[in-house]
């Protein structure tokens, strides 16, 4: 088994690479493959980082490979981490952080990697992306090669955080919920609080706990809800109270806290990348595993969930060879209204962006 990651220099790729050999996930013969670009600060610093890893992970270190060029890319699993990240504005007069800004810059550079992969690849490599906008990202991935071995993380992070999120509100542990985000990574997020399991918890049980914490009566309302509350924060963060903005921020229900946690994150200097490189490995171990699991991931479709085509957060089923169906969850008219939403919305940046 190796795995390749793309964009290894970067924050998000550092962490998958540490805690891939901290877990143990690759036999010494198997590889590990740091991948940068030619031209930049990775064509060098790679070097190093694969050094700093092996003094490290000395007694369980697997070969550790590094390629400077799409086309030097051999892996089972690949992780696509590269391209520019959010940068966040924190101040009065600049508009909030936008996905659209990453768009042109990330896609030129995932485009030489997909052609590669389609071109000098196995054909049951697994790429998943990580690199925003992920829709965009894994569309161009998709275009080039099997779409079934394609899945973005988006949706897959943003179901972890939710069940966080919910458990935190009712006082339980994680692992004790069950729930899926899906739609869009980013302002079209779509919490499905119909799929809201507690374990332990009886059907009422649970609906009342939900009606408790919940930020809108209905899913429709989400969006407006969503807008009006991270404006406050923005603006207690803008001011320059940024634990004032962490303390409201924690008062917020937990499907707000979903997206508004990652952004007044980025607002305040800090990075999401260890909690993406941890999800993203968590990702791996599931595929690894060889057993059939079902999450929400950024996937192209082809009318499988709903009759929609095209990249967006859908539930579905993975194993080694990449995501094998849909899983036909139901959704509440609220959450599908939401979910068309997203994929209209999805696709009409896809149209801008590709334009
Ligand atoms: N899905 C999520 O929840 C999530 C969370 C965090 C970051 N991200 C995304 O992941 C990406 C990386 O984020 P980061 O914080 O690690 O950024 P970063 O700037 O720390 O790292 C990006 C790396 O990509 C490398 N790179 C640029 N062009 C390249 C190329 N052509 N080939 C190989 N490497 C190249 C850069 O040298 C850099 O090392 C961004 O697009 C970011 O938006 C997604």
């Amino acid at each position: 088994m190796d795995i390749a990651i793309i964009g290894a220099n970067g924050s998000t790729g550092k962490h998958m690479a540490s805690r891939i050999l901290l877990e143990k996930l690759l036999l010494p013969t198997d590889r590990l493959q740091l991948v940068g670009r030619s031209t930049g600060a990775s064509a060098s610093a790679l070097y190093g980082f694969r050094q700093d890893l092996k003094d490290a992970f000395a007694e369980h270190c697997p070969i550790i490979d590094i390629a400077l060029r799409p086309e030097e890319i051999v892996a089972d699993i690949i992780l696509m981490t590269a391209g520019s990240t959010l940068h966040p504005h924190a101040h009065k007069d600049k508009p909030p952080p936008s996905r659209d800004e990453l768009a042109s810059y990330n896609r030129a550079i995932a485009i030489p990697y997909a052609e590669a992969i389609a071109k000098y690849g196995y054909g049951h490599e697994i790429v998943i992306v990580v690199t925003n906008p992920v829709e965009l990202i894994v569309q161009v991935f998709a275009d080039h090669y099997d779409r079934r071995r394609v899945i973005g993380m988006g949706a897959y992070q943003d179901s972890l955080r939710f069940r966080r999120e919910v458990a935190r509100s009712i006082n339980v542990s994680r692992e004790a919920v069950r729930a899926m985000v899906l739609g869009e990574h980013g302002d079209g997020i779509v919490p499905l609080w119909s799929s809201v399991t507690v374990q332990g918890f009886s059907e009422s049980e649970t609906a009342r706990a939900i009606r408790q914490v919940r930020s809108s009566t209905s899913s429709v309302q989400f969006p407006e809800t969503l807008q009006r509350l991270r404006d406050e924060i923005i603006q207690i963060a803008q001011s320059g109270h940024m634990n004032e903005a962490f303390q409201r921020f924690d008062t917020l229900p937990p499907d707000v806290r979903v997206m508004v946690g990652p952004f007044l994150t980025l607002f305040s200097g800090a990075k999401t990348d260890i909690a993406t490189a941890n999800a993203t490995v968590d990702l791996v171990k599931s595929i690894l595993s060889g057993k059939d699991t079902v999450i929400a991931a950024q996937v192209v479709l082809d009318g499988e969930f709903l009759s929609v085509s095209g990249p967006v957060g859908a539930p579905v089923v993975i194993s080694p060879k990449g995501w094998d169906g849909v899983y036909p969850i139901p959704l509440s008219d609220g959450e599908q209204q939401l979910f068309f939403k997203a994929v209209q919305s999805i696709q009409r940046k896809l149209l801008l962006w590709n334009a």
